[in-house]
């Protein structure tokens, strides 16, 4: 659905993305992982055409990008770098604007006319359904949370039913129901056929929805794996158990770690365990086989000094004092990738929160 080889993009010195060959499977749910500055927007915004590779090479749905993104843009629903809309329409408004802009849409006079705008009416209200927003179409997109805006961009998004959805931070500015809302989105239309490619600096998010993952670190692609995978057996059994002391006399110097009655075990066999434990007369509270983390496996590849990776620090300033988004205050204008230029959104929507008052 993507590929990529040995893609980089330089900004003078800067070397943005270097040399990442990506392989995003159709109907994955691709999750796109990395610190605030490794190199993921740069990397998206490639694989739109909205930025020239320095070298290497990009296919979307087997075509070569940039040269046929014009065939491609169509199938694809887009959310980068934070929604844009005007800000003085509503977002019904809005969005029957950008469907009226998408490819053969144009409505001409007569009957053939009035059916396309009633099929514009019903995509757009469908889509508005689909993110939350359909009780609150009549207000100018300006008294909007930063939350709403981001529904809208994905409302936007789907408008075309698209095949593939690339979406930068999708659950930026969400509140915990929103971030979960969002979460059941994806995971319908992806269950409908839609592959879904997303940017996250967030290993929760890119867990609980990701059936792939891919992880960046300073520009380079370091891992790319099935989520399955990454998630392996660690060959340990965990077992809570209120007689964690004669566990530990029965298994004979297998337990690795204990707790309080929290104990590791190195086993591959959680059932036999089990049965071994119940038949001694032992009391077990929970028992499960362990799996590593994304987590643990992030640490493990970019090492204990790269933390960055949902490591900002409580209120969201990154560690160098950049803004919450990781770029510099002056550079926050929003674009879309279909051309469709829509008013700034100030400064002041960055980092507020969803009021979760739209519906
Ligand atoms: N237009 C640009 N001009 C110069 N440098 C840029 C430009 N865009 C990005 N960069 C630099 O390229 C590097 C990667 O940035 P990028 O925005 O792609 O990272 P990111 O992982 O998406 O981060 P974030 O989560 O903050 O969006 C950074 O060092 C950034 O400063």
């Amino acid at each position: 659905m993507i590929v990529t080889r040995e893609l980089t993009k330089r900004f003078g010195r800067t070397l943005a993305v270097d040399a990442v060959s990506m392989d995003v499977h159709e109907g994955d749910r691709y999750g796109l992982l990395g610190p605030n500055g490794s190199g993921k927007t740069t990397l998206v915004r490639m694989l739109l055409g909205l930025v020239f590779a320095t070298s290497g090479e990009i296919e979307v749905m087997g075509s070569p990008i940039p040269r046929r993104i014009g065939q491609v843009l169509p199938e694809v629903g887009a959310l980068v770098e934070g929604p844009g809309a005007y800000g003085h329409l509503s977002g019904r408004a809005n969005l029957t604007l950008l469907d009226a802009a998408g490819p053969g849409r144009a409505a001409g006079p007569g009957n053939a006319s009035r059916r396309k705008r009633g099929a514009r009416r019903a995509r757009v209200d469908q889509a508005l359904e689909r993110v939350g927003l359909a009780g609150v179409d009549d207000r100018p997109v300006k008294t909007y949370s930063l939350g709403m805006r981001q529904r809208l961009g994905l409302a936007a998004a789907l408008l075309s039913e698209p095949r593939l959805l690339v979406l930068d931070e999708p659950t930026n500015g969400l509140d915990p129901q929103g971030i979960r809302e969002i979460r059941d989105l994806l995971d319908e239309l992806n269950a409908a056929g839609t592959t879904v490619f997303l940017c996250s600096h967030l290993l929760t998010e890119v867990e609980q929805l990701c059936t792939r993952v891919g992880v960046m670190d300073r520009g380079r692609l370091v891992l790319e794996q099935e989520m399955t995978d990454v998630r392996a057996l660690t060959g340990r059994v965990e077992v809570r158990s209120p007689d964690a002391d004669r566990v530990v006399a029965l298994l004979d110097g297998r337990v690795e770690h204990r707790d309080g009655e929290h104990l590791v075990v190195r086993t591959t066999d959680a059932s036999e365990l089990n049965t071994r434990l119940v038949e001694a007369g032992l009391r077990i509270s929970e028992i499960r086989a362990q799996r590593r983390t994304l987590e643990d496996v992030v640490l493990e590849i970019t090492g204990p000094g790269s933390d960055r990776v949902d490591g900002t620090p409580a209120d969201g300033t990154p560690a160098d004092g950049t803004p919450a988004d990781g770029k510099p205050a002056d550079d926050r204008s929003i674009e879309r990738f279909d051309g469709f230029r829509v008013e700034e959104l100030g400064s002041d929507s960055k980092g507020s929160r969803d009021s979760g008052d739209e519906t």
